[in-house]
């Protein structure tokens, strides 16, 4: 057994080789930059007006209105002293443009343009180079695109990415009990769920699983299910199985397909049980079966591996620390992950801890760690995950 720390240094640990691959831009989100990025030209390329209004030359009150400029506009125009031209925003700015005056705090007659206010140099004008000048760093190789930065890279013309490939997931359940919704079961069958919370989960995080295979209690069928899983996968995800009962075949059938344990059992609640393994470049997670142990366990230690082996440099959850709405003592007799809600910037520890019972943290959205006999009184800070 091991315990936490342990488990996510083993994992954090591990050697990897990482793959890169080009990406469109529209397909890029969640993925690492394999390569730094630097600004292949001024941004923006051109002063242009912030606003829909006039762009004036010199300061006054008073104008000569002489013409207009419209975004995309590429005719070259300049101003004289005391001219004013009409503008958009977005639109470049003419030679000689001291400031633009928004159109609300303007009155135009005729060919006249009248000021509310006096103008002030510089005002309303988007300067070149004002967000990024050309050969500027924009992103470190490593960086996560998010939809900000997808929009940085658009603008800078970019529509191909290098970045670090996603490693394919493959799902196995197994149990004997386990029939898939929506089919017909009979009495000490209950409904397959897990799978759709780490497919969900996946999702969640811009991952998603290429096969998903149901696999009886049987020592051949485990063996046989858990090869052709790892002929297409990096990570293979097994739910159920794992323990200490007879009909759990995971363990046993990953040894003898020459998968090396890392860890095996974890002191904590839910999912002591949990497996971690490694064959060559691919790794395999066996979760517990119970719902809230496999679920807590893909959020705790398999979403950093999958950052990880994504190019991921800062992984897993971020643990952000809430005061607790109440007292509370963790008499699990182990470090736990307790399904908890959080309000109104208060955490609560919910009903229903049970490793089986998937209610509760459906109806959650944090995970909070309370250490092995911690007592906490109302107002004590506890380290959460929002899921
Ligand atoms: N003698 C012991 N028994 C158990 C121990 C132990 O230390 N000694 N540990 C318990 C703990 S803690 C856990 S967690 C479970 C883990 O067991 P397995 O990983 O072998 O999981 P299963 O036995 O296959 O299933 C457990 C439970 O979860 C339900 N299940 C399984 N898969 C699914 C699924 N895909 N969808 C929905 N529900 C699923 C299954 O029906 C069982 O009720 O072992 C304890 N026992
Ligand atoms: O380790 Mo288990 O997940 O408590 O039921």
């Amino acid at each position: 057994m091991v315990t936490i720390e342990e488990a996510l240094r083993s994992i954090q640990d591990q050697k990897i080789s990482l793959k890169s691959e080009s990406k469109p831009l529209n397909e890029a989100l969640g993925y690492a930059l394999s390569t730094n990025t630097t600004a292949p030209f001024d941004v923006p390329e051109f002063d242009n007006s912030a606003m829909d209004g006039y762009a004036l030359c010199g300061l006054y009150q008073e104008y000569r209105l002489v013409g207009e400029v419209a975004a995309g506009d590429s005719k070259e125009v300049s101003l004289q002293d005391g001219e004013a031209v009409r503008i958009f925003t977005g639109a470049k700015v003419p030679q000689n443009t001291t400031a633009v005056m928004m159109q609300e705090k303007t009155s135009a007659k005729d060919k006249t343009l009248l000021l509310d206010e006096m103008p002030k140099t510089g005002q309303n004008i988007r300067k070149k180079g004002g967000q990024l000048t050309e050969g500027q760093a924009v992103f470190e190789k490593r960086h996560v695109l998010n939809p900000p930065s997808l929009a940085l890279m658009g603008s800078l013309g970019l529509s191909q990415l290098d970045v670090f490939s996603k490693p394919q997931v493959n799902i196995i359940t197994t149990g004997n009990e386990l029939v898939k919704p929506g089919e017909p079961k009979t009495e000490g069958q209950i409904y397959e769920s897990n799978s759709y919370a780490i497919s969900g989960a996946l999702q969640q995080f811009g991952f998603q699983h290429h096969q998903k295979t149901q696999i009886q209690d049987d020592f051949e069928a485990t063996k046989a299910g858990i090869k052709t899983a790892l002929d297409s996968c990096d990570v293979l995800i097994i739910s159920g199985g794992i323990s200490v009962g007879d009909y759990d075949f995971v363990k046993q059938s990953l040894e003898e397909n020459g998968v090396n344990e890392l860890f095996y059992k974890v002191f904590q609640k839910p999912g002591k049980p949990l497996y971690f393994g490694r064959k060559g470049n691919q790794f395999v997670f066996a979760l517990p079966g119970n719902p809230a142990s496999s679920l807590t366990c893909f959020y705790v230690y398999v979403l950093p591996l999958l950052q990880k082996l994504s190019g991921y440099e800062n992984v897993g959850l971020t643990t952000y620390q809430f005061p607790i709405k109440h007292g509370y003592e963790n008499r699990f007799g182990r470090p736990s992950f307790l399904k908890a809600a959080i309000v109104e910037g208060k955490v609560e520890i919910l009903d229903g801890q049970g490793s089986s019972m998937i209610q509760s943290m459906a109806k959650g959205n944090a995970l909070a760690f309370v250490d092995d006999g911690e007592v906490l009184k109302e107002g004590d800070l506890v380290r959460c995950k929002l899921i």
